[in-house]
């Protein structure tokens, strides 16, 4: 069994190591950095997983997990330069980070596979899509896929695609949060119970997205089954057509792609 290592242990980080636990690993096969004391502590107490200083993970681990910002990116690439050990892969989960600059940053040869998930992880139910680097052989590939196959769906995607699935499934859980969280609302509005408007709208999502995933339908032919001539669905979908929501959903998306370039370039020099 491989040795991985978590370094930055916040909400990817966790939800990576909470999704392996669940998912049968040891945590004597998991180790994970963190930058506060407290909340390091506060991990290996939940996960009895050991927090370790980055040389100690590089020492240890066959596998080095980075789930720090993108912004947090330099200090770290600096620190890891003088003790990985040849061989070690590197899955990168940073947004916008090419895995050009790991190549650059780090020793000579090193294997980097560039990772987007999303945080459905905590529940078996992430969305990863996968590209290797320059040195990514694939053994490497089929490492980092068999990772994050135990913790949800894998798909490989070429690395010029990655800002795309950035946008679209690394921060779609986000949108589909906000969408419920608007229904919600709705509810209130409506004069329901909080509780109450809760349950109606978070099982109806469940339910449509076991339907979206299952019946093979397309997402079209799943709505117009809900239309009724005359009826009450077409009235709110006027109200979505009249309001731009297909139109402010692509714009969100295409505004969140420019964001994960940018911040990839933010390291070019
Ligand atoms: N949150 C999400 O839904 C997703 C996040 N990502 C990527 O994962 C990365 C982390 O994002 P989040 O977990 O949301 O951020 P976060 O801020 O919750 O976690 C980052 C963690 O790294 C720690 N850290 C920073 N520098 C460190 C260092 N040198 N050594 C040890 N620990 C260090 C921080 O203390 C923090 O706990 C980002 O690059 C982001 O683009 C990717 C997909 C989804
Ligand atoms: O918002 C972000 O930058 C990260 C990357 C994808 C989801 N969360």
């Amino acid at each position: 069994m491989t040795t991985t290592a978590v370094l930055g242990a916040g909400k990817i980080g966790e939800a990576l190591l909470s999704g392996l636990l669940q998912s049968g690993r040891s945590p004597d096969d998991l180790l994970f950095t963190e930058r506060y004391p407290e909340r390091s502590a506060e991990l290996t107490k939940r996960y009895g997983v050991r927090g370790v200083d980055v040389p100690t993970a590089a020492g240890l681990a066959d596998v080095l997990v980075v789930a720090v910002k993108p912004q947090d990116i330099e200090p770290l690439l600096d620190e890891l330069a003088a003790v990985l050990r040849p061989g070690t892969l590197i899955v990168s989960l940073c947004a916008g980070l090419p895995t050009a600059l790991f190549e650059r940053r780090l020793p000579e040869g090193v294997p980097v596979v560039r990772v987007m998930p999303n945080t459905p992880m905590v529940v078996g139910e992430a969305m990863s899509a996968i590209s290797g680097g320059r040195h990514a052989r694939p053994e490497h590939l089929a490492l980092a896929e068999a990772m994050l196959a135990a913790v949800g769906k894998v798909v490989r995607v070429p690395e010029a695609q990655q800002d795309a699935v950035t946008a679209l499934s690394g921060s779609g859980p986000a949108y589909f949060f906000f969408l419920v969280e608007a229904m919600i609302d709705a509810g209130i509005l409506l004069g329901l119970p909080r509780a109450v408007a809760a349950d109606l709208i978070i099982q109806s999502a469940v339910g449509s997205a076991a339907m979206l995933r299952d019946s093979g339908e397309h997402p079209v032919a799943l709505r117009e089954a809900v239309t009724s001539p005359a009826g009450t669905t077409i009235s709110a979908i006027v109200e979505l057509e009249k309001h731009g929501v297909r139109a402010a959903l692509i714009a969100a998306i295409e505004a969140a792609r420019d964001r994960s370039v940018q911040l990839g370039k933010a390291h070019e020099k």
